[in-house]
């Protein structure tokens, strides 16, 4: 299970909370994140991490790109839904990908808590079946 953690500026402090109190979960996946957010998870948290561009630079896209590849199994984005991003389009983009690919998204705590606990439960094994999951099949 390959999980993508991001969040901005000032949603990094409740995610970081977020991660460590599911430590022991998050250990056992594989971590994707953007650049700073990646950082801090790898130096406050101390769990491994694949680091993308920061968000602004293009690690939104990026992990977008793996989510169209169907590496991705479930995404957890604390995004700042009072502040102005400078790369917006991009974040909807990513959103948006979630949908098209169908892949588990969490934008806060309280959804991000039962994709986690679901994860333990077998409640994404579902993911464990790589066929295209495109929702608009040509
Ligand atoms: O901007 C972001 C997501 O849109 C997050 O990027 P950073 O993790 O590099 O701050």
């Amino acid at each position: 299970m390959k999980i993508a953690l991001i969040a901005h500026d000032k949603r990094k402090r409740n995610l970081l909370n977020f991660v460590t109190a599911y430590k022991d979960i998050f250990n056992d996946y594989e971590l994707f994140a953007t650049g700073t957010t990646g950082k801090m998870i790898q130096e406050e948290v101390g769990l491994d991490v694949h680091r993308f561009q920061s968000g602004p630079l293009g690690g939104d896209q990026q992990i977008g790109a793996k989510i169209a590849a169907n590496d991705l199994d479930l995404v957890v984005f604390f995004r700042d839904p009072l502040t102005a991003q400078p790369h917006e389009p991009d974040v909807t983009a990513l959103l948006r990908l979630c949908d098209v690919y169908r892949i588990p998204l969490a934008t806060n705590e309280a959804s991000a808590e039962i994709m986690v606990r679901g994860i333990q439960s077998g409640w994404l094994d579902w993911r464990n079946v790589k066929e295209s999951t495109s929702l608009y099949d040509e």
